[in-house]
């Protein structure tokens, strides 16, 4: 009925001079600004989940960006990230400025797909107070498209992608199944593998988002198992992100809000606003947190792996192992795994999980992390049915690795189950993690442009094609610095330009990526 859609449209207008775009993870902008979008992507993944009748998802956060912020995250039926062909089109919907322009939109999709009518919509939200007006958007977006809104639901970003990927396999798929899945399949691990481990603490600073009421529900029974978590910015006071954070803790290497009080050398991980994130650290007396970030929670991750695989009987059976990593990965973790884990093999993408979650797909097992934390490790679904088809401890082990792990998206509660298990089972303390590699110095600087579509790059994001010319006097800064290493590219989450140092020492990283940042300002 498209004269209803119209007048839909109209009630969520696209305001004068905006221009949305899908970005690295979905869009996202200042929450006031969203409402139109957040219709719009309603009814993109209505009509998504009616082409392909399968269920589709909504995630309505900002994840590690200020409380004011809001955004949407796109879910497609096999619970990753919206289909690359699918942005171009949320693109187009988006940024109609007439509702009229927007009809003709949603027309083109319907023909293109031959979808007559929507389908169901699965639609979670983080803590944020704009959620539940957007949440609102979208379930009208989905309606005007004569799509199913299914009620919303306070969720991690990770439990509605394996939700809806559960779902769409007729596979039980509450966040009761969820939890029971991950903690089971944990539980059955450290008891058949590490029995009489000692028990841990961990503090964990869950950003006050979504990720602390969540964590809160699991924390009774992995404290069953010895595992005992203390939740701190849980929400009651803090501000969303603010000081604190995977985000705040990897990129300042600095005390969170909140850690005052927790004594140096104890273990500590930190979680993004809606849970799809985890780093480690441990706070030193200088105020220095030192970071176990996700190429370290891939190198642990692949170290456990090669472990199973060479202890299983007839190891000479090829099972084909890949870690992926983005151009952020620190130098000294891919050049570990290239000359210590060489049956593991190394592959680069440009940044985002969509990129990096299709990369890890090729493998038998497939570990991705982007150095921020984000990631998990994939089970090729033929490898997992060949260890179903032979009992044996070490195809068991894997099996239950594969529930632990989100199958579907990065996820910041499997992160912290998989180091548990790892350190366990390697028998290994924070000590033997830090000794795997020495982290090359490195700096992360934004820089404010005016438009930061004017740079764009090439070979996995390492290098600019444009500004032309600031590549190669990118390439004369590098060349002045011993292991010096630096890219430029823009964000595609925040209206920044992004400049990466790595150097053989803290200041000349510091000073690489200073002198680089000026020369992206003096070009835009
Ligand atoms: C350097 C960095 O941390 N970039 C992040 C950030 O993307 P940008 O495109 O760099 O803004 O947000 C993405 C979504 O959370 C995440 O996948 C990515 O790793
Ligand atoms: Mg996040």
């Amino acid at each position: 009925m498209p004269t209803d859609v119209l007048l839909q449209l109209n009630t969520y207008p696209l305001r004068e001079g905006l221009k949305p775009t899908y970005g690295t993870a979905g869009f996202r902008s200042v929450a006031d600004l969203l409402p139109s979008t957040v219709f719009r992507c309603g009814a993109l993944m209505a009509l998504r989940a009616g082409a392909l009748r399968q269920v589709t998802g909504i995630v309505i956060t900002a994840s590690h960006n200020p409380e004011q912020d809001n955004g949407v995250k796109l879910v497609d039926p096999s619970g990753n990230m919206l289909d690359s062909q699918w942005e171009n089109m949320a693109d187009a919907l988006a940024q109609a400025t007439t509702a009229e322009q927007a009809l003709r939109e949603v027309e083109l999709i319907k023909q293109t797909w031959a979808v007559g009518t929507g389908g169901t919509v699965m639609v979670a939200h983080d803590t944020r107070s704009s959620a539940l007006d957007l949440c609102k958007a979208a379930a009208a977006g989905i309606s005007a498209v004569g799509g199913t809104p299914e009620p919303a639901l306070l969720l991690t970003t990770p439990q509605l992608h394996w939700m809806v990927a559960r779902r769409n396999c007729c596979l039980p798929f509450s966040e009761v199944d969820y939890f029971q899945t991950l903690l089971g399949a944990f539980e059955q691990l450290r008891s058949s593998h590490c029995p009489s481990a000692k028990a841990q603490a961990l503090v964990v600073d869950a950003a006050n988002g979504v990720g602390a009421p969540k964590l809160a529900e699991a924390a009774g029974r992995l404290s069953d198992l010895g595992l005992n978590i203390n939740v701190i910015n849980s929400g009651t006071s803090g501000a969303l992100n603010a000081g604190c954070g995977a985000d705040f803790v990897q990129k300042e290497q600095a005390r969170p809000a909140g850690f005052e009080s927790i004594p140096s050398g104890m273990r500590c991980a930190s979680m993004d606003g809606d849970a799809d994130r985890l780093v480690y650290f441990v706070m030193r007396k200088s105020g220095h947190a030192q970071l176990f970030d996700g190429d370290r929670i891939a190198v642990l991750a692949a170290t456990l792996l090669d472990r199973i695989l060479h202890e299983r009987p007839g190891a000479d059976a090829s099972v084909r192992m890949g870690i992926v990593q983005t151009a952020y990965a620190n130098g000294s973790s891919t050049r570990y795994v290239r000359s210590r884990l060489t049956e593991c093999e190394v592959v680069m993408t440009p940044t985002g999980v969509k990129h990096l979650h299709h990369a890890a797909a090729a493998f038998d097992i497939g570990i991705y992390y982007e150095a921020n934390g984000h990631g998990t490790i994939l089970f090729k679904p033929s490898f997992l049915k060949t260890l179903t088809e032979g009992s044996g401890g070490w195809r068991t082990e894997m099996g239950l690795l594969s529930q632990v792990m989100n199958q579907a998206v990065g996820d910041a509660l499997s992160g912290l189950l998989l180091v548990e298990y790892a350190l366990c089972r390697l028998g290994w303390g924070l000590a033997q993690w830090t000794d795997l590699y020495t982290d090359l110095p490195s700096r992360q600087l934004k820089v404010a442009v005016p438009n930061r579509a004017a740079f764009t790059t090439t070979d996995a994001e390492t290098r600019l094609m444009t500004p032309r010319g600031l590549q190669c006097q990118v390439e004369a800064e590098v060349a002045k610095v011993s292991q010096g290493r630096c890219f430029v590219r823009p964000s595609g989450t925040e209206d920044v330009v992004r400049v990466y140092a790595e150097a053989e020492n803290q200041i000349a990283a510091d000073q690489l990526a200073k002198a680089v940042a000026s020369l992206v300002s003096e070009m835009a």
